[in-house]
């Protein structure tokens, strides 16, 4: 489909030259955003993944002239290969990819399935990383390819948070500031609140706990952290973890000492929003408890920080200082509940576009 261009005042058309950019029009854009993973576990492709993520100003709120020697003089020398062996244990090897990867790209080819009865092929899905490959502004450029004037924007993320969800969409908007003719965009919320997530994340967890072979004594439900500062100077990260948390106890019947509330993933000497996953499940360990299991519900894919961190890690921890049994139940991902939840996001977003 071709647009409309400019009429000249006396309503004529005005004459083209034949280079004149040719537009398309007339259907929507689903462009599904999470955080991105390196291109491969050596040195170099963890260098960069690394390099371009802890230099975003979102991330890492320190001033320049103080990070950038840590940075590249410290943490870019000693962590690619500590982290790239870390990667190598959750790697895709079929496909050559982080699992990040692998469950996003399922999870947009699930949910385009899912919209087909609603649009036909009006609506085009499409999936980005905010860091590497592939790249928003590519991807967006993708769905203005084919004719896509209006895009929604969906950040996988269920709280919302600056170094997640806004750095992703500034991502998206530094590549429209550079647009003649941008698309009319939305962005989707954060769902932490929604029923169909909540409800999606208990039948999810109560499937995964009917498998295993013992009841665990504790069921740990782990956030990824943030440095307290960004708390206190006003990232509703943390009001929202801790909403999804109490719904969902409530929603499966558990007590806080049965499903306690922690924050993974500690990074560099400021202190993170407690309590720590790691030191709790120590200290689980050493109170004498046999059994426990882990759960994420913040990451709506399995990644390093749950598969490596989480079930590779915090297992280990719990083994290693008494604990039996441990089990670790995997995040939404591309189950059907999975879909469900995203699937009932942009329909509630596309309203009024469809
Ligand atoms: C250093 C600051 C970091 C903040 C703040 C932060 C917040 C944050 N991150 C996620 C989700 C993910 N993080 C992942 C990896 C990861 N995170 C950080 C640092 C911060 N995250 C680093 C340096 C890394 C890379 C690994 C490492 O070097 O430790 C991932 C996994 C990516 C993958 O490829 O598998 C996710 C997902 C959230 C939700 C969040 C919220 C505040
Ligand atoms: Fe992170
Ligand atoms: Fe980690």
């Amino acid at each position: 489909m071709t647009a409309d261009i400019a009429a000249a005042p006396a309503g004529q058309a005005v004459p083209l030259p034949p280079d004149h950019p040719k537009a398309g029009s007339g259907r929507i854009g689903v462009l599904l955003m999470n955080l991105g993973t390196p291109e491969g576990t050596g040195y170099w492709p963890m260098r960069a993944y690394l390099k371009e993520f802890l230099s975003d100003r979102r991330v890492i709120e320190e001033p320049r002239w103080k990070w950038w020697p840590i940075l590249n003089l410290i943490v870019l020398s000693t962590r690619p290969g500590r982290k790239g062996k870390d990667y190598a244990t959750v790697w895709n090897r079929e496909r050559d990819e982080g699992p990040l990867k692998t469950i996003t790209r399922s999870q947009t080819e699930q949910l385009a399935e899912r919209l087909k009865p609603l649009a036909g092929d009006r609506i085009v899905v499409d999936w980005a990383m905010r860091y590497g490959l592939p790249d928003v502004k590519s991807r967006l450029q993708a769905l203005l390819d084919q004719g896509c004037d209006r895009i929604l924007m969906v950040p996988l993320y269920p709280q919302y948070a600056a170094p997640t969800s806004a750095t992703a969409c500034d991502q998206a908007f530094r590549a429209l500031m550079q647009m003649r003719w941008q698309p009319t965009v939305r962005v989707s919320p954060p769902y932490h609140d929604d029923p169909v997530y909540i409800d999606a994340l208990a039948r999810s967890m109560r499937a995964s706990l009917a498998k295993l072979d013992f009841e665990p004594e504790v069921i740990l439900c782990s956030f990824h952290g943030m440095p307290k500062a960004y708390l206190l100077k006003g990232d509703p990260y943390y009001c929202q973890c801790v909403k999804t948390w109490r719904l969902l106890r409530a929603e499966l019947g558990l007590s806080e000492e049965r499903f306690p509330l922690t924050f993974q993933s500690r990074f560099g000497p400021d202190e993170w929003l407690k309590p720590y996953t790691d030191e709790t499940v120590k200290a689980l360990a050493l109170a004498g408890r046999k059994s426990m299991a882990i759960v994420a519900p913040g990451f709506s894919a399995d990644c390093l920080e749950t598969l490596e961190e989480l079930d590779g890690e915090n297992r280990e921890i719990f083994l290693h200082n008494g604990g039996e049994r441990f089990a670790y139940l995997p995040c939404l991902n591309d189950s059907p509940e999975g879909i469900d939840v995203i699937a009932a996001v942009v329909r509630r977003e596309l309203m009024g576009w469809i």
